[in-house]
């Protein structure tokens, strides 16, 4: 007999300019800043087992997926934080690395996967807060467990889950390609990238997404985060009168507009994606007893 598993997803992010604000109590450390929540995420499968494990599996654009990896030191952080043991399968669409925030969708897919399992009683907001805490700890992300927890264009004015958070709505389609990935921890983890990228945080909030947009490209601009690859994509891009800016933190491009797919298309595999109307939820399953 099949063991009970639950199955939640979780919306992905773009974050478009960030600026980090590290406190020693995790639930007010994370980051300020601007991105995108959106309709791909990470699919996760919760099996009760008495070791815990992790596989994560990556499908193709007919949805067929293929395992690329079998362990994840964050997930089984998240476990251990739950006092549970579970199997643990995530599956996403858009790459790992590539500044789409899969570690936090992975998280908080993985946290109210875990409570509906075993019936922990936990609220949204606690496995929210429980995400948010072993990925800002782990220094997988910062901003984008608080960006996730709903959905739509968001700007998080003060950091954590708890912040004050603006979202917008727009149904526009929004492209994305990615040219190689870059580890997240890497750059948060490093002092000087830390100073760049504190003196390119804008010094004004965006009231819409084409703002969004513009204000993420200035941040890219001035952080010096701008790879060579990236920028040939962005020339392209400002020549056509297209709104562009770089995946933070992946080496990748996300526009808006009619031509932004045609263009995307010229260097690579473009995601075609929409901003998701919520945060994570559970898909369905069957709970342990
Ligand atoms: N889909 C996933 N399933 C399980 N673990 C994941 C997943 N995505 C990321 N992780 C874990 O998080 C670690 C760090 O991922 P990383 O922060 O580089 O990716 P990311 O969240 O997609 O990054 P970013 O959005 O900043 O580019 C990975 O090495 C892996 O252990
Ligand atoms: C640090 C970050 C850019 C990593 O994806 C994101 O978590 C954010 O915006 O804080």
């Amino acid at each position: 007999m099949e063991s009970a598993s639950v199955t939640a997803f979780c919306p992905g992010h773009i974050s478009g300019y960030f600026l980090p604000v590290i406190h020693e109590n995790p639930d007010k450390s994370g980051s300020i800043g601007g991105g995108l929540v959106l309709s791909e995420g990470v699919r996760v499968v919760a099996r009760q087992n008495p070791i815990s494990s992790v596989k994560i599996f990556k499908s193709d654009k007919t949805g067929l997926p293929e395992q690329i990896g079998d362990t994840s030191p964050v997930i089984m952080d998240l476990l251990k934080k739950m006092s549970v043991h579970a199997a643990i399968e995530t599956t996403c669409y858009l790459p790992i690395g590539s500044g789409y925030g899969m570690s936090a969708a992975a998280l908080l897919g993985t946290a109210h996967a875990v409570n509906s399992l075993f019936n922990l009683g936990l609220s949204s907001h606690d496995c929210i807060k429980i995400a948010h805490q072993v990925e800002v700890m782990h220094r997988t992300g910062l901003g984008d467990v608080s960006a996730c927890q709903s959905g739509g264009a968001v700007i998080r004015k003060t950091p954590g889950p708890d912040g004050e958070i603006r979202r917008l709505m727009n149904l526009r389609p929004i492209y994305a390609i990615t040219l190689g990935p870059i580890k997240t921890s890497s750059i948060l983890t490093s002092p000087s990238w830390m100073d760049k990228i504190s003196k390119a945080f804008p010094d004004y909030i965006p009231e819409t997404v084409d703002e969004l947009f513009l204000a993420s490209r200035e941040f890219a601009e001035k952080s010096g985060l701008i790879s060579e690859e990236v920028r040939t994509v962005l020339k392209v891009c400002d020549d056509n009168r297209v709104l562009a800016s770089m995946t933070m933190l992946g080496c990748g491009v996300f526009a808006i507009g009619k031509t932004a797919e045609a263009i995307l298309n010229m260097f690579g595999e473009v995601y075609r994606l929409t901003l998701s109307p919520g945060g994570p939820r559970i898909l369905h399953g069957e709970r342990c007893s």
